[in-house]
């Protein structure tokens, strides 16, 4: 006999246990799977370790740069291993706290273990069969290992098994341009490796407008990164040096001689070995559970919650993946994901912070636009600290006058960009803003000037 359970929560990523905490507050019995690491991505092979270390690679460079601030420290070195026992600490601590507020959870059941459904309502661990009311799933994403020539001959890394890392890489080539690759290659680059970044795309981080792009580009190649555009055909070879890509750009040398190799090509859902079948959950083309707005899925029992829904793939969106089916479940509140503005920042140095659409997105749309920018050599705060790199756009209905996006490329735009999220989520129209006394010197107090110095898109 099957033990039985109110709920059933497979993975301990981002959402998993805080509806673990509100099920059993709310006096329902829960039993919570997790095969590997408690707290998932983010906190084990994701945010966290990743933000620790570009915080080391902050420090290194600001080191550096220590002479124009006036710091006599002489040549700066590099403890790689400083570095990633740093960062270890970062995520363990996060992970024993995730660990250990599951397993003191009143009414709460922890399996370690891989959960697959045998049925709709049951769920086999090992030799063990539980059966849930309710299931949630809440299993995340990997990275995906493309089928790349040649890539099983060679040793390469994934944004998990870096984390392992025990000397710096002498010329780490970083395959994909986007989130994961640019992050990583800007921290290593910082430590002190050769980076080569190979992008099939024309551009850089693609998903952004094309101004966005290149002056990341630009960012980054002034710091030494080299950046392969267009690379079609990528393959790779052992090689007496390292790692060979056949890279087959439309410039430059055709291969790059790596150290090693990062795959930062994108992700894919783990829900290939979860026994959908048998619960009869549907998937789309790319393995992602397909959900409606309250994230039910189209077994009306069944929830999916975070990234193995396709409805966002960053912490922000899965917590409040968790929040929605809180509210809707537990508090009679209606939440949907509709409900949800696109945000997120991208962390080089300096960071990119996003609300709503870009500028691309907003001329697709055919509305009639206003458009506000400005450089953040003409931002105080960002003078001050020596920091001028990027600029501000927004984007705005000139109809409406509602806010549609805006990016934030500087220091501080991952922090600046939230007033920006809260005004367009009251709904307000831009004057708000234009309206407001920010506080003197911040990078926040020129986003009234840029909202009060919009021109009408041509
Ligand atoms: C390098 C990197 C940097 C990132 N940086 C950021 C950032 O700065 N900001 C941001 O917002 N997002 C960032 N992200 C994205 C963010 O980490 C993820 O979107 C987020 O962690 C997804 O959370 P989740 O709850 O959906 O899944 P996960 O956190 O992946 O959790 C899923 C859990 O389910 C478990 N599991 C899976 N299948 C089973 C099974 N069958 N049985 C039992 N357990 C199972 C897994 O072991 C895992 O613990 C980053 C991602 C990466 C890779
Ligand atoms: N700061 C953050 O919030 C943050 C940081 C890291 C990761 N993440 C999350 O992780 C997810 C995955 O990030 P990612 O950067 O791996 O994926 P991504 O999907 O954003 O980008 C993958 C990149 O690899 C390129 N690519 C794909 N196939 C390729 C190939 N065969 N050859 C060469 N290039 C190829 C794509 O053109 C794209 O530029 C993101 O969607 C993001 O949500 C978030």
């Amino acid at each position: 006999m099957s033990k039985h359970f109110d709920a059933i929560i497979i993975g301990a990523g981002q959402a998993g246990p805080s509806l673990a905490g509100r099920l059993t507050a709310a006096g329902k019995s829960v039993a919570l799977v997790e095969r590997k690491l408690f707290g998932g991505t983010c906190v084990n092979t994701g945010c966290m370790p990743t933000k620790a270390m570009v915080a080391s690679a902050y420090a290194i460079h600001t080191a550096r740069r220590g002479a124009e601030y006036g710091m006599a420290v002489g040549a700066v070195s590099v403890d790689f291993a400083r570095v990633m026992a740093r960062k270890e600490k970062v995520r363990l601590d996060a992970r024993s706290g995730v660990e250990s507020w599951l397993k003191g959870m009143k009414n709460c059941t922890v399996f370690e273990a891989h959960a697959r459904f045998e049925s709709p309502t049951e769920i086999r661990i090992g030799e063990e069969l539980i059966s849930g009311e309710q299931i949630f799933l809440n299993t995340g994403a990997r990275a995906a290992v493309p089928d790349f020539s040649g890539v099983d001959e060679v040793s390469y890394f994934t944004n998990s098994s870096i984390m392992d890392l025990t000397e710096l890489p002498e010329h780490l080539v970083i395959i994909g341009g986007s989130y994961i690759g640019l992050e990583f290659a800007q921290m290593f680059r910082r430590f002190g490796s050769k980076i080569t970044v190979i992008e099939k795309g024309p551009r850089l981080i693609a998903r952004e407008d094309p101004d966005v792009s290149d002056t990341i580009r630009a960012i980054l190649e002034e710091e030494g990164i080299h950046v392969r555009l267009n690379a079609e055909c990528i393959r790779f070879a052992k090689h007496e040096d390292g790692i060979a890509a056949g890279v087959d750009c439309t410039s430059g040398p055709p291969e790059v001689i790596g150290s090693h190799v990062l795959l930062a090509t994108g992700r894919r859902p783990n829900t290939d070995d979860l026994g959908l079948d048998k619960a009869g959950v549907k998937t789309d083309a790319r393995g992602y559970i397909e959900v409606d707005d309250f994230l039910r899925t189209n077994v009306p029992h069944i929830f999916a919650m975070g990234e193995c829904n396709g409805h966002g793939a960053f912490t922000h969106t899965a917590y409040n993946d968790f929040e929605i089916v809180a509210a809707d479940l537990l508090d009679n509140d209606t939440r949907r994901v509709t409900d949800r503005i696109l945000a997120y920042a991208l962390y080089i140095d300096p960071p990119l912070g996003r609300a709503g659409m870009t500028e691309t997105e907003a001329r697709k749309s055919g509305r009639k636009l206003l458009i506000g920018t400005r450089p953040m050599t003409r931002v105080g705060r960002a003078v001050e600290k020596g920091e001028t790199q990027g600029f501000m756009k927004v984007i705005v209905d000139a109809d409406t006058k509602e806010i549609l996006g805006a990016s934030i490329l500087g220091t501080g735009g991952d922090e600046a960009i939230q007033s920006i999220l809260d005004v367009m989520y009251a709904k307000r129209p831009y004057t708000t803003i234009t309206r407001a006394v920010h506080i003197h010197p911040t990078v926040s107090e020129l986003i009234p000037t840029v909202f009060g110095d919009l021109s009408p898109a041509t």
